[in-house]
């Protein structure tokens, strides 16, 4: 923890708490979840609760079969729900997923500056390299990691320099003279890159709501620099206090390396909830949640991450370091596949241990399961740890969670002083002391 620093909140709409057997509850509510009405009753109370964003994460491309248990994260374009958002609440941040992989930036820059005007300055971009899609843009193999993030460097750039071509100064708006804009003030970019090229300017201007803060997902090594030089947060995967530190003194070093301030990358690991009243009645919602979930599914994904078929192996077999191939290998995230490493060379788990733990059954994210007081707990201990500068929540098994969340895990950190009461200002920029 920074001194005076408070925690930075974020809650996702991914739908976590229908994931699982979640979404099979009586009270779901999950044939809504296409339905703007669903989101408009957690976004006002998220901003009843004074969270700093809302975040929908995002993926272009639909695997059937994963379907057939849960409904995942696929539906709804981001932008387009945060902008209905942005209609029912006034303050809090509308972080958009968009991906540089397969989108064009003249594209994004128009959507999310139009989300940060239709939000008076709320919007976010969280910006991803995607982890799967090719084939539904042409792409017959899915480029690899370093040259996923060579076009994300010049994505941003592009997008970046579209935001200032048409700078709000501009507008002039003179009736009197009937000068509505001074053109000599809005300039082509002439981008000629690898990946792109495009003249400019934007078609749309920069609001005078001030920047669009950029968060940004993917921790390798190239990830870091990458966040270290443009991200204002990571969206990070940390499943132990360890891991947490580990990135937040790394992220800091980067960024500083970079030229930028020690605090200027906030880390925001994804917070994996499953609250009750009672530790036992949490422990159920956690079972019960897991039980039946796809376990030829969580050994393709062991298969794919270290090149290790645990498919015929027995539950109380140790997965040590030894089994794993030592040959590097491309894989689709780099970030999962070390956290998966680094898992078994630390501990050498049982089969069973291994396919309940978060590196495999829940994104390798921070996970709480317990009371709200629990929650509290953990929260403080890795903040005032410097393992985190806050979190995007992750409430799973039922709606329950959510509101537990909200009722009572937020406003026992207001108690404990590391969260605001009230909102000191309408931007995200502003929630996150950019402004
Ligand atoms: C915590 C986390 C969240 C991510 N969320 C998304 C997402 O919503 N959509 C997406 O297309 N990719 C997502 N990704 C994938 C990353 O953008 C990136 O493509 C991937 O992690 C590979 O980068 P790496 O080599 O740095 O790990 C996420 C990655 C991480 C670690």
């Amino acid at each position: 923890m920074m001194s005076g620093q408070s925690l930075c909140i974020g809650l996702s709409l991914a739908t976590t708490w229908l994931t699982g057997n979640g979404w099979r509850r009586p009270d779901s509510r999950v044939e809504q979840i296409c339905l703007s009405d669903f989101y408009v009753d957690i976004a006002r109370r998220a901003e009843a609760a004074k969270l700093d964003f809302l975040f929908r994460p995002d993926s272009l491309f639909l695997d059937p079969t994963m379907l057939n248990q849960s409904p995942g994260i696929s539906g709804l374009d981001p932008t387009l729900l945060l902008s209905a958002l942005s209609r029912e609440t006034s303050h809090i941040g509308l972080v958009t997923t968009a991906s540089t992989t397969f989108n064009h930036p003249y594209h994004v820059a128009r959507s999310i500056q139009s989300l940060h005007w239709l939000s008076k300055g709320r919007a976010g971009w969280n910006v991803v390299t995607a982890l799967d899609g090719n084939e539904n843009f042409g792409v017959d193999i899915m480029p690899d990691a370093d040259s996923r993030y060579d076009r994300a460097a010049e994505f941003t750039e592009v997008v970046f320099r579209l935001w200032q071509s048409y700078p709000p100064e501009a507008r002039v708006v003179d009736r009197q003279a009937g000068c509505y804009v001074e053109t000599g003030r809005i300039r082509p970019i002439d981008h000629r890159g690898p990946f792109f090229s495009v003249k400019g300017p934007l078609n749309i201007p920069a609001s005078d709501y001030g920047r669009i803060p950029i968060l940004q997902a993917g921790a390798s090594e190239r990830g870091r620099d990458f966040a270290a030089r443009i991200a204002d947060a990571i969206f990070a995967a940390t499943p132990d206090m360890e891991a947490g530190r580990e990135l937040t003194d790394d992220i800091r070093s980067r960024a500083r390396q970079a030229g930028r301030g020690p605090g200027a990358v906030k880390v925001l690991p994804g917070l994996s909830l499953f609250l009750a009243p009672t530790r036992q009645e949490a422990d159920a919602l956690f079972e019960e949640t897991q039980r039946g979930r796809d376990i030829a599914r969580k050994h393709a994904f062991i298969r794919e991450a270290l090149g290790l078929d645990v498919s015929g192996m027995s539950e109380d077999r140790r997965i040590t370091t030894d089994l794993l191939p030592t040959m590097e290998r491309p894989v689709r995230s780099r970030t999962h596949a070390r956290l998966l490493r680094r898992l078994i060379e630390r501990e050498s788990p049982t089969l069973s241990q291994l396919l309940k733990r978060p590196e495999v059954s829940g994104s390798a994210h921070w996970q709480v399961v317990g009371t709200p007081a629990d929650a509290i707990d953990s929260i403080m201990e890795w903040f005032e740890a410097g393992a985190a500068d806050g979190f995007v929540a992750l409430p799973g098994g039922s709606e329950d969670c959510l509101n537990l969340f909200l009722e009572e895990v937020v406003p026992g950190l207001v108690e404990r002083g590391v969260f605001r009461s009230e909102y000191s200002g309408p931007t995200f920029a502003h929630h996150l002391q950019l402004a």
